[in-house]
């Protein structure tokens, strides 16, 4: 294969340009010669000129430059003698200084002229006897010659073989280099710098140590030439002056001398052994980072009293460099897989390791005919702690989270963080079910424990789902879909539970997906509308407020209930949208009602906790949002669940306040639900108190049920709360809650959920007769 020019040696080149020359000059003869037919200089000529080229053609597709360049000489030196008897002497004005060229490189040009010269004298002194050129001068001249072409060929030799030394360290480098740059592993490294010490200061034996990661010692990295004996003694050396020589060349970051181990106050500890290994001088580099920290130490011992030489020192500055270069792309590479595999908020394996680790799992399982168990886990009210509290305190939720569901599971098992509030844990090591309800429980439990915030408590449940390799799935993305819908259904399943995956699950999960799907596209489609269902009073049937529902007119599926959909607008978030569509809809309807037909008509809106959060201030815009309008706060009431109020969290309190301060009426719904439904009636005041239909269904047949909504009645009457009983569905039902002071009633038997037609038809009908629904 050729080589291009430029990646020729110098040497090279000139013996290519030498040669070149001489073909080109000796040419002519060679022509003339052929042309005179003179058939004794033809042969000389063509000697010269033919060698001449095989060196060039040699040269340049071998770049043998010593074999042809000798080469060179011999047909040289031969052509001269075999010139000068053939042909006579002039041949050897043209002939010697090929010869001296053929004799290395940039000294050449030199021996030419001077060649030249003494030639020329040579030739101006035997001017008249030039045709018997004299045998003894052709040889004086020869000798001469060969003389200055053997003192530059020395003279070469030596710059040669420098050249030759700095292109082995270079090539050394440059295999180093190479080993760092195709990522390889640092002990390799370091292996191969080692050895390139070693190799370059023959007699010494090397080692490496780094900076281990509490920046205070030194940890032995590679130092293959060492006996194990010292290796050992040398493996942990502390960083600080007056510590061996590389514990203190680390300490100051300066290079450190120790001319004889036996005797000095350094090497005190190490003394012996190093007698032991016949190491007697040692000389410590440390290696030190761009950012100015050593990170670092290479040691040499010689095995004599030695002090190392300028250009000793500036060969191991270079080994020096490359190690720093390989040690931080190193911890660089560490870096950049860490970030690429861990979790940067609670160090867990993200999804890219999980899914080497659950392959690596799933290949084992199958292998040993195991089951494994993968649990999906999700934080309960976690958007809550985000919400109310910021960023920064769910950050840390998430961070305490981690930790107890590492401290919670076997040190096999693996966990991951997928994202947000969502964790993975694959129980490799428990595969009976009743070890894995153990280990759910514990979770459940330990996740349940009060997180400290700012001084506070915070109470974050979660809802785990689990699915079981081979059964529930044989990839991890089966695996995975399938614990996430069970997990799923631990959560609409009253949450801060386990769940296992079940086959029919599946439909049910695409069933819920689909919906979302739908629901979205109906929020963007606005295929919603309300009814208005009228609150009456229950002696007069007059209507006395109404309440606004909500209806979604699917356009396949038809009319889908408010109960289906509305838990998950909750949970997605998108009920923010719907109930903002909704007060828009309703304050607009109130105030056309109230100036065309009902002057003190207020419509009650339903709420939901989701709108509760940043201290309700979706909500609280509302208020605003009536007063640009030019609506009477009292045409608008917010209804709310007890649930809200079961978190006791100031914020709703505080919201719920100042809207009721504006002139909103808030109403509870469905009393009697909760759990604790008395104990928030003593801190916030209501304006009506919502009967659960539960409670009224059941008064005709339940005394215990008739009581509570009789003593309900009475608390709210204590307590200045109107009541509204709700799903009065029978006359005996509305006499019952008449006989027990209610005033107020809902339900199927005094009015359906009207259009907003049919509302306003009542409407009017109410206002011509004065009378009742
Ligand atoms: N956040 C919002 N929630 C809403 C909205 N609209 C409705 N909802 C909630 O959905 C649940 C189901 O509501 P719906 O199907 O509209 O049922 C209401 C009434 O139709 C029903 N009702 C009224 N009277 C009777 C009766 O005599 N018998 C009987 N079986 N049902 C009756 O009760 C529902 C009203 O309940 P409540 O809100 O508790 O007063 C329901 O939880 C709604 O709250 C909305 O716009 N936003």
């Amino acid at each position: 294969m050729t080589v291009k020019m430029e990646n020729r040696s110098i040497e090279e080149k000139i013996l290519l340009g030498v040669t070149a020359a001489a073909i080109f000059i000796l040419s002519p003869f060679l022509i003339k010669s052929i042309l005179e037919y003179n058939k004794l200089r033809i042969l000389v000529d063509l000697v010269a000129v033919g060698g001449i080229s095989i060196i060039f053609i040699g040269v340049w597709f071998t770049s043998k430059v010593k074999l042809f360049s000798g080469l060179f000489a011999i047909i040289a030196h031969v052509n001269i003698l075999f010139g000068i008897y053939i042909v006579g002497s002039d041949l050897i004005f043209w002939l010697f200084p090929i010869i001296i060229a053929s004799f290395y490189l940039l000294p050449t040009v030199i021996a030419c002229v001077l060649n030249g010269l003494l030639i020329s004298i040579a030739g101006v002194l035997t001017y008249q006897h030039f045709e018997h050129f004299s045998l003894p001068l052709i040889m004086a001249s020869f000798v001469v010659t060969g003389i200055f072409s053997l003192i530059f060929s020395i003279f070469m030799q030596r710059k040669n073989r420098q050249l030759l030394e700095k292109d082995k360290i270079n090539q050394l480098r440059n295999n180093i280099l190479e080993l760092i740059a195709s990522s390889s592993k640092l002990s390799k490294v370091l292996s191969a710098v080692v050895e390139g010490i070693e190799n370059e200061l023959p007699g010494t034996m090397c080692s490496i140590s780094l900076v281990d990661d509490t920046g205070s010692q030194l940890r032995l990295a590679a130092g293959p030439s060492l006996p194990e004996f010292y290796k050992e003694a040398v493996d942990v050396i502390p960083i600080a002056k007056g510590v061996g020589s590389c514990g203190e060349a680390a300490s100051l970051g300066k290079r450190v001398l120790v001319t004889d181990i036996a005797t000095h106050p350094n090497r005190a500890p190490w003394a012996k052994l190093a007698h032991k290994a016949q190491l007697v001088s040692c000389w410590s580099e440390p290696i030190i980072s761009h950012h100015g920290t050593t990170i670092g130490t290479i040691a040499i011992y010689f095995k004599t009293l030695a002090t190392p030489t300028e250009n000793e020192f500036d060969l191991v500055e270079q080994f020096v460099n490359l190690t720093r270069i390989a040690i931080e792309r190193d911890k660089a590479d560490t870096i950049i897989w860490h970030q690429a595999n861990f979790d940067n908020l609670t160090q867990l394996p993200n999804r890219h390791l999980l899914h080497e680790h659950l392959s690596i799992a799933i290949d084992n399982a199958e292998r040993d005919k195991k089951q494994l168990v993968i649990a999906m886990l999700d934080l309960d009210n976690f958007k809550d702690v985000n919400d109310s509290l910021g960023h920064a305190a769910g950050d840390r939720v998430l961070i305490e989270c981690a930790s107890r569901i590492k401290n919670s599971i076997r040190k096999n098992d693996i966990v991951a963080r997928l994202g947000g509030d969502e964790f993975i844990i694959a129980f490799v090591g428990t595969t009976s079910a009743e070890d894995i309800d153990k280990i759910g429980q514990k979770l459940l439990t330990t996740l349940a424990q009060p997180y400290v915030i700012e001084h506070k408590n915070f109470y974050c449940t979660a809802s785990i789902g689990l699915a079981c390799y081979p059964n529930d799935g044989l990839t991890i993305d089966a695996l995975m879909t399938n614990a996430d819908q069970a997990m799923y259904l631990a959560k609409t399943r009253g949450r801060n539970s386990i769940h296992y995956f079940t086959e029919n699950m599946s439909t049910d999960f695409l069933k819920r997906m689909e919906l979302i799907d739908d629901l979205r596209t109906a929020v963007e489609q606005k295929q919603f509308h309300l009814v208005y269902q009228p609150i009456v009073d229950l002696h007069t049937h007059r209507i006395a407020k109404a309440e606004a529902l909500i209806r979604w007119q699917h356009p396949q599926k038809g009319l889908i209930s408010p109960m289906e959909f509305i838990p998950i607008a909750e949970e997605i978030g998108l009920i923010v949208e719907i109930s903002e569509w909704i007060f828009t809809q309703v304050s607009q309807q109130v105030h056309e009602w109230r100036q065309r037909h009902c002057a003190d008509l207020s419509i009650s809106i339903n709420t939901s906790p989701v709108q509760y959060r940043n201290e309700g201030k979706l909500v609280k815009a509302w208020a605003d949002s009536l007063l640009a309008q030019g609506i009477p706060y009292e045409a608008i009431s917010i209804e709310i669940t007890e649930h809200l109020l079961m978190d006791n969290q100031v914020e709703v309190v505080e919201a719920l306040e100042t809207l009721r301060q504006q002139g909103i009426t808030i109403s509870i719904d469905d009393f009697g639900t909760g759990y604790c439904s008395f104990s928030y009636l003593k801190n916030f005041a209501f304006d009506y108190l919502k009967i659960d239909q539960s409670f009224v269904q059941n008064m005709s047949i339940d005394n215990n049920d008739a009581a509570l909504c009789e003593a309900i009645i009475m608390m709210a009457g204590k307590l200045n709360m109107q009541v509204i009983a709700e799903g009065i569905e029978t006359e005996e039902q509305k006499q019952l809650l008449i006989d027990a002071g209610c005033t107020l009633g809902q339900g199927y038997l005094l009015a359906k959920p009207l259009s907003v037609m049919d509302f306003e038809q009542l409407l009017i009908k109410q206002n011509q007769s004065g009378s009742t629904t």
